[in-house]
């Protein structure tokens, strides 16, 4: 579906893409992870051509993308940034009924689709719908930013840190709606994130980058338990996956493992010591089961 071959790239004498190579198939969600400055914008902003390689070639659907038209292009993909960008002067209901409106579709099939895709993101038309941006939470925010992205069916949708600015439990809330209706609509998505808990709970593969190259592509498995060299094992057991970790509510994890396992005693400190005596792995795969767990549950 999107594929990088052999993509160069440099900001004034900054090798920062090299020789990168990359198949992103057709309905997966691919994750691209790594530490700051690793290039990982650069990649995903090269997709709805915000950035040209230097050499190499992208293609999308076997065509070259310097041979798509551009704006026919962006008009099949949607693109979710940090800052959502919802206008702030038009309500809800107006927001994620603006791409409809540019392709000129009937007021009665935008109703319904903007009712329809309101619904599916958890905020109804009946409450949500006459709100402004300002009245709404961070994550809520957020949600109508991938609502708005959504309602005009992309065929792929690019994700740059969507969740990072909010809190733990709308993260973790938001990235199971998100997941759930990729799935659904069979969307090929493109999601960068420095967060390796959020990589190996929502990628189907995850292309680890480092310094402008390609350490690893597999799947959240693959990359845990057979890392390929010295720094991907460092970068999953590491800082970053511990700073992940923080993130999570504790109190979530421990109704998870009380659930789930049988501890002898059956206090929090006894699943404490649980996570404390396992290794990140271990947290890991423990955390995965969480998040389908709470993901099973609604
Ligand atoms: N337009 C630009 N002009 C100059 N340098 C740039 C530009 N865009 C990116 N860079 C540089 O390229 C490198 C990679 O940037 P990129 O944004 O792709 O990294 P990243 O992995 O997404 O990092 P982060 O997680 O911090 O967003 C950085 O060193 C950055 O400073």
């Amino acid at each position: 579906m999107i594929s990088f071959q052999n993509i160069e790239k440099s900001f004034d004498q900054q090798l920062v893409l090299k020789k990168i190579n990359l198949e992103i198939q057709k309905g997966e969600l691919m994750v691209l992870l790594g530490a700051s400055g690793s290039g990982k914008t650069t990649m995903l902003r090269m997709i709805n051509a915000l950035e040209k390689p230097d050499s190499g070639s992208i293609e999308i659907s076997n065509q070259n993308i310097g041979l798509h038209n551009i704006l026919d292009l962006r008009k099949q993909i949607g693109y979710v940034i940090q800052k959502v960008g919802l206008f702030p002067h038009y309500s809800v209901y107006d927001n994620v009924a603006t791409i409809l409106r540019l392709k000129a579709e009937d007021e009665k099939s935008i109703k319904q689709k903007v009712h329809q895709w309101l619904g599916k993101i958890g905020m109804p038309a009946s409450i949500y719908g006459n709100k402004y941006p300002a009245e709404l939470s961070g994550g809520e925010a957020q949600r109508i930013g991938l609502a708005r992205a959504l309602v005009a069916k992309p065929k792929m949708i690019l994700l740059d840190e969507p969740f990072s600015a909010l809190d733990p439990i709308s993260r973790v809330i938001i990235r199971n709606k998100f997941r759930k209706i990729q799935r659904e609509e069979k969307l090929t998505a493109v999601m960068v994130t420095h967060d390796v808990l959020e990589a190996v709970s929502m990628a189907d593969r995850i292309c680890l980058l480092a310094n402008g190259e390609i350490q690893q592509v597999g799947t959240p498995q693959e990359i845990i338990f057979h890392p390929k060299n010295d720094w991907v094992a460092k970068f999953i057991k590491g800082d970053q996956f511990q700073a992940s970790l923080a993130s999570v509510s504790l109190n979530e994890i421990q109704k998870y493992i009380k659930g789930q396992f049988f501890l002898e005693d059956n206090s929090d400190n006894s699943v404490l010591d649980f996570l404390q005596y396992s290794d990140s792995k271990f947290h890991s795969i423990v955390l995965d089961a969480f998040y389908n767990w709470k993901e099973d549950k609604g």
